[in-house]
């Protein structure tokens, strides 16, 4: 197995910087997602690992081997597309057996392995099915057998789940993980789901219009999101960010509410006043009566019931010209309901402090 760095890769489509500067490594045995918004640069990443597409600048190297000027065949990566691409005339058998045989890999060699890989992914009993008349999940299990079939080096999934139902998804997304690890093959996602990049990745790199915003463990970028781009794209409901003034002392003050910052926490912030934008994620919040002690009050303006649990959107009382809206999470069913005048709980040790200007998580080293 190999690692993977990408160092200063850059690449330009005529005026567009599909990817920029981009330094970022996988190590050996490690699945990395590469997740962002459609068109910020994670397609042709992966492209260019694959050798699909060649580097405007920059170097890609598998281990200490520099590959970019490598063809694709030259690479030792074996890919998984969106839409299976197999072999639609050949059975489940001779689709895994392919890159084998391309490779003059056949007879009890090959079988043994062929054998092995559909044992590992339950696809024994189709062996002899035409991929045709599988299930997309089941078509994509093969695509999976085809890649490992061979010990590749690398593995490159490019949205790999994207056309299967939601339990397939489920179903598949946790068989990838379990094959990745039992494996050991270094690996690459591209996804736009950050379900499906959390869930599976090892580390997850978020990025944006080309640009690398922060790569980490998947609670690391929840708990410490580098900047605003990044509170705001990982967690659902998503974080609460609001305008406020930060202080001497830690006081933080935001249209209808307020809090002090730990003492703890102030050596790392900037002295002297500041505005900044304040992020609470929803669970970190508390909904309280009106009568009891909080950050602010406000009323209940929607409520939605998630089963376990419900998502309350209170319009805080203010005096300002728009009433400031905080979405909390709290465990369902809620005693609460539309209409209902209450006090929310902002936990100081949760709430993230972003530069206003940069959009910097002020307590994140880049
Ligand atoms: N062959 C190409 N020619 C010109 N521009 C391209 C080409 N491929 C990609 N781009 C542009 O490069 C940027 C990055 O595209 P890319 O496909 O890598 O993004 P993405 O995050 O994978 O998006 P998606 O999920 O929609 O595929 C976009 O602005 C896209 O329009």
């Amino acid at each position: 197995m190999s690692s993977i760095a990408f160092v200063s890769v850059s690449k330009r489509y005529g005026e567009v910087n599909a990817v920029s500067q981009l330094d970022l490594a996988c190590a050996s045995g490690e699945m990395l997602a590469l997740l962002g918004p459609s068109g910020c640069g994670k397609s042709t990443t992966l492209k260019m690992a694959a050798g699909i597409e060649a580097v405007s600048s920059g170097e890609i190297y598998f281990g200490e081997r520099p590959v970019s000027h490598l063809a694709p065949g030259a690479r030792n990566i074996a890919m998984v597309f969106e839409d299976y691409a197999l072999y639609p005339r050949m059975t489940v058998w001779e689709n895994v057996a392919f890159p084998l045989k391309v490779r003059g890999i056949t007879g009890q060699p090959a079988a043994q392995r062929i054998g092995e890989v559909l044992q590992l992914l339950g696809l024994r009993q189709m062996a002899e099915q035409d991929v045709r008349g599988l299930s997309g999940g089941a078509q994509q299990r093969v695509a999976i057998g085809r890649a490992l079939v061979r010990d590749p080096d690398v593995i490159l999934f490019d949205e790999p789940l994207s056309h299967l139902d939601a339990d397939q998804k489920v179903q598949l997304r946790a068989e990838i993980k379990r094959l990745q690890k039992l494996r050991q093959v270094t690996s690459i996602l591209v996804t736009h789901d950050q379900t499906e990049a959390i869930a599976m990745a090892d580390r997850v790199a978020v990025m944006n219009h080309g640009v690398l915003q922060q790569v980490g463990a998947p609670q690391d970028l929840y708990e410490h999101p580098a900047n605003l781009f990044v509170a705001n794209f990982i967690g659902e409901p998503p974080m609460n960010l609001m305008e406020a003034t930060l202080a001497e002392g830690g006081r933080v003050v935001g249209a209808g509410w307020s809090t002090r910052l730990g003492s703890a926490r102030l050596g790392t912030l900037p002295a002297g006043a500041s505005v900044i934008i304040a992020g609470i994620r929803p669970e970190n919040i508390a909904v309280r009566g009106p009568d009891a002690a909080g950050e602010a009050r406000g009323t209940i303006v929607y409520r939605e019931p998630r089963g376990d649990a419900d998502i309350l959107t209170v319009a805080l009382d203010s005096t300002g010209e728009a009433a400031v809206k905080l979405i909390a999470e709290i465990p369902g069913p809620a005693p609460w309901r539309t209409g209902d005048r209450v006090t929310l709980g902002i936990d100081e040790a949760r709430l993230l402090v972003f530069d206003a200007v940069s959009g910097r998580n002020r307590e994140v080293v880049p």
